[in-house]
């Protein structure tokens, strides 16, 4: 019996199917892929592109968008800090529930504050498998300007004319990863194109031997 937060006289219940089983059945390992980086980076351009690819090899993924969880689990949360901060918390724990049902969790947030990914990292095991750990971030490292200019719905638009207050990237701040597995960038001013990026995540994914059981 323990107390978790304000959870107080709550137990731990044991099941029956453990994770090793639910790989087995899949012929994967679970883990998550978490991609972070400004509006209009490309995170759910990558995301889409990695989500189809990993499908079209038969492998199961799961993609977490910030602005569709925003519809429902976290329509109660708006872009101050502490929000900020709990809709990561929460993508974070729901995130490591779909590695546990062994699928490909990709999970595509602004997510600006280093302590916060750090926080969603230390939830998510290191997998006793693989030499890797089973939370990869991916950091879409394009340029502001580049963000800017794309301006897909027209928010940086209304940022700069002051129309939306605590923009990432004009108001707000976006701290950039440390300790990322990959940084997607521009390479001689050109942006690698969708295919490309998420050829270089399967390839990860493949070398480190999550698109595989083999346990
Ligand atoms: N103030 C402010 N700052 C940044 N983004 C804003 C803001 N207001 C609305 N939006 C829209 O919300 C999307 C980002 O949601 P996230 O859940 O990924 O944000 S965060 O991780 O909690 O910072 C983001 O989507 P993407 O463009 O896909 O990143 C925007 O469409
Ligand atoms: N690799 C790319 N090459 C060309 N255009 C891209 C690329 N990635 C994203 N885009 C375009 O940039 C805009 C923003 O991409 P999106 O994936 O919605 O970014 P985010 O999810 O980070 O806000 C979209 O119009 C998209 O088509």
């Amino acid at each position: 019996m323990s107390t978790v937060g304000n959870a107080t006289n709550i137990f731990w219940q044991e099941l029956p199917v453990g994770r090793l089983e639910r790989q087995k059945l899949l012929n994967q390992k679970g883990c998550v892929v978490w991609i972070t980086g400004l509006s209009g980076s490309g995170k759910s351009t990558l995301a889409c592109s990695l989500s189809r690819e990993l499908y079209t090899r038969g492998k199961l993924s799961y993609v977490l968008d910030g602005d569709n969880l925003r519809h429902g689990l976290n329509k109660d949360l708006g872009f101050k800090a502490e929000d900020r901060t709990e809709n990561i918390r929460r993508v974070g724990e729901v995130a490591k529930l779909f590695a546990d049902a062994g699928l490909i969790c990709i999970a595509s947030l602004i997510s600006p504050y280093r302590k916060d990914r750090d926080a969603c990292r230390a939830m998510l095991p290191d997998n006793n498998f693989v030499e890797a750990s089973s939370f990869w971030m991916v950091y879409m490292n394009m340029p502001l300007a580049l963000c800017e200019q794309r301006d897909a719905k027209g928010l940086y638009k209304l940022a700069r004319a002051g129309k939306i207050k605590g923009f990432t990237g004009i108001d707000d701040p976006y701290e950039p990863p440390l300790n990322c597995e990959m940084e997607i960038n521009e390479k001689d001013g050109v942006c690698p194109t969708p295919g490309a990026m998420a050829g270089e995540v399967v390839s990860y994914l493949e070398e480190k031997g999550y698109l595989h059981d083999n346990i």
